[in-house]
């Protein structure tokens, strides 16, 4: 397959969304590289980037409508973010050129990081090699997409109970204290680089209480105090801090990590033990795999939990509903096994 794509030339209009402040500005010094190696690759790119993310997101979508090959997203996790926000469902594949600073979901894919080179050829092989399969070719069975450059990843649609989608999610949506950090982090002024999220972790464990849940999982209740509830679709996240190790995109489960209620000094020995994964052997820490969850306060058992934070962005107050959607979002590589 691989041979028979590299002689194709890849034909299609692309969707670029480029975020200049990613990877501490490493986003704005390749633009000019993207933009040329897409064109050289023969895509006619449509430069769909905005301002900030609500409004990039809101010229990808109407990009999409206008009818788009794929979409190519320039940044780190949180243009992955926006890329499965716009095509997930829609059949239209997400090609991500990674250069941000965490890049959490394009290491986990198994796709090149800091290579814009080897990131647009995963693009162009990848359409290359699914212009030349046809339509029926492609419904003829469920590994069809995979097999012609695209890999098929499950994304997390998060809903408020009984709501419509309102987000979606390709790595790791969190509401335990990494989520407090990051929110206070964000909401500080000073000083401008990562001191923000020493400053905001040393604020959030001095007055540390463990936060109460009540977290439904395939129908399935466990209420009680905790540190930290994450769902994990992909392993990592925080640049590298492998939360859910056994974690697989497109295994049709997601990873429900809980721990429980600790003490400082607890957290302290505990948090080292994420960088290999091992925290998950730790009496404290429980991992359910499930399809669907549910997570709400439970102020009788402890602190309000913060607001929930997925693939590193913002997102809303609990309670949040996660549904896992099998194989809803597309992204461009090389043929399986090439
Ligand atoms: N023009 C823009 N387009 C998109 N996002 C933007 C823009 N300007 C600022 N941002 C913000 O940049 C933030 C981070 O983006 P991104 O994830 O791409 O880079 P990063 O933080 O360097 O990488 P990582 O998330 O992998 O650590 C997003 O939360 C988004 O709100």
């Amino acid at each position: 397959m691989e041979a028979a794509a590299a002689h194709r030339t890849a034909t299609g209009r692309v969707g670029l969304v480029l975020n200049p402040t990613s990877g501490r500005g490493r986003g704005a010094k390749v633009r000019e590289r993207v933009t040329a190696g897409l064109a050289a690759a023969g895509l006619d790119a449509v430069d769909l980037s905005g301002p900030d993310l609500a409004a990039a997101t809101s010229r990808a979508r109407a990009g999409l409508a206008q009818g788009l090959d794929a979409l190519v997203v320039v940044g780190g996790d949180g243009m992955v973010h926006l890329g499965a926000n716009v095509v997930a469902g829609t059949g239209v594949p997400l090609g991500i050129v990674a250069v941000g600073t965490g890049n959490d979901v394009a290491r986990d894919l198994g796709l090149p990081v800091h290579d814009v080179d080897a990131s647009l050829a995963l693009v162009r092989d990848g359409l290359a090699a699914l212009a030349g399969v046809t339509t029926a070719e492609r419904s003829a069975t469920s590994d069809g997409p995979a097999a012609a450059g695209v890999r098929m990843v499950d994304a997390v649609a998060v809903s408020r109970p009984g709501g419509p989608t309102e987000h979606w999610f390709m790595a790791v949506f969190s509401c335990g204290i990494d989520a407090a950090v990051n929110d206070r982090a964000n909401r500080m002024t000073w000083p401008a680089d990562g001191g923000r999220y020493v400053r905001a972790l040393l604020a959030e464990l001095g007055g540390f209480r463990p936060f109460g849940y009540r977290v439904t999982m395939d129908g399935e209740v466990w209420e009680g105090d905790g540190t930290l509830v994450a769902v994990a679709n992909t392993r990592s996240f925080g640049g590298g801090l492998l939360i859910a190790p056994d974690a697989e995109p497109d295994d049709g489960f997601l990873e429900v990590v809980i721990a429980d209620g600790l003490r400082r000094g607890q957290l302290l020995r505990i948090f080292p033990r994420l960088y290999r994964g091992t925290h998950v052997s730790h009496p404290a820490v429980q991992v359910r795999r499930v399809r669907s969850v549910l997570i709400e306060p439970l102020l009788s058992r402890g602190a309000a939990p913060p607001v929930a934070f997925a693939d590193g962005e913002r997102l809303d107050a609990l309670p949040l509903q996660c549904d896992l959607h099998p194989r809803a979002v597309g992204v461009l590589t090389r043929s399986l096994g090439a």
